[in-house]
């Protein structure tokens, strides 16, 4: 399956300033002892934009993801999720933020396998005490595809109908960002594009914001723009991707 042309964004930046923006990042450095994994990076990601994050191994991807999202601390600088300002937060309400906040999808699906498909979707609004919008979830159900496989568990479907479930209880919340780690690697291209689709349409049916690390040209062109890290940093973006002028961009960094 290949990716169709972005259709909205041509920058993740956010002229306009934080108002419009779903995360924020301003000087953040995160440091591992003498190891500098992120270096002073200073990015916005406009609401409703699908930004994939792209840099060869040890670049820092993961740390930026991990920071982006709230699922780890910078050594310095500041993030904000919408107006919140992360680096307040103790860990009880970075938690809650996470869970209702921010969606996850990450390579290895992580569902629970002793619960069906249903409550695996349905778990981020369980464990905040929260019951699901009945008409939300039937969309998301469909959206996904697993309408008639609601009673099955995770080790009776496929790699790629796990990572559909995966995307279902990413966006059962109605999450302002998703953030996604490499969600295709272990997919054949495919059930790639299908996973794809989904993380697409998030974000032009219902305004999240998408942020994709991947190492994939074929998976970067879905999005709107790619950022492109090295040793830490930002390098270059490049907007309305193609495999073809991701691939030649990775080339000449
Ligand atoms: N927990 C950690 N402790 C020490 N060093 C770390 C830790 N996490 C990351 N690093 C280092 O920080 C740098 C960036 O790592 P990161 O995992 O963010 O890169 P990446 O681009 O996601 O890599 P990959 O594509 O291989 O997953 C690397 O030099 C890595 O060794």
């Amino acid at each position: 399956m290949t990716a169709p042309h972005a259709v909205s964004a041509t920058s993740a930046t956010d002229p306009s300033g934080h108002g419009g923006a779903a995360v924020t990042l301003e000087r953040v450095t995160k440091t591992y002892g003498r190891v500098t994994a992120l270096d002073n990076v200073s990015w916005a990601f406009r609401r409703g934009s699908f930004t994939a994050i792209m840099g060869a191994s040890g670049s820092g991807k993961s740390t930026f993801l991990h920071c982006a999202s709230g699922l780890d601390r910078p050594t310095s600088g500041t993030i904000r999720l919408g107006e919140t300002d992360l680096g307040k937060l103790k860990e009880t309400a970075l938690t809650e933020l996470r869970r209702d906040r921010v969606g996850f999808v990450f390579q290895g699906y992580n569902l629970v396998p002793s619960m069906d498909v249903q409550r695996n979707i349905t778990l981020p609004l369980t464990l905040g005490g929260r019951r699901a919008d009945s008409g939300w979830l039937t969309e998301i159900v469909h959206r996904v595809g697993m309408a008639d496989r609601l009673g099955t568990k995770p080790s009776q479907l496929s790699g790629g109908q796990q990572q559909r479930v995966a995307v279902a209880r990413a966006l059962v919340t109605r999450p302002e960002i998703v953030f996604a780690d490499e969600p295709t690697a272990a997919l054949d291209p495919r059930t790639a594009g299908h996973v794809l689709r989904l993380l697409r349409e998030a974000a032009d049916a219902t305004g999240q914001t998408v942020v994709l690390v991947t190492h994939d040209p074929t998976a970067a062109a879905w999005a709107d723009s790619v950022v492109f890290l090295s040793e830490g940093r930002i390098v270059d973006e490049l907007a309305r991707p193609t495999a073809a002028t991701v691939l030649n961009r990775w080339e000449t960094l």
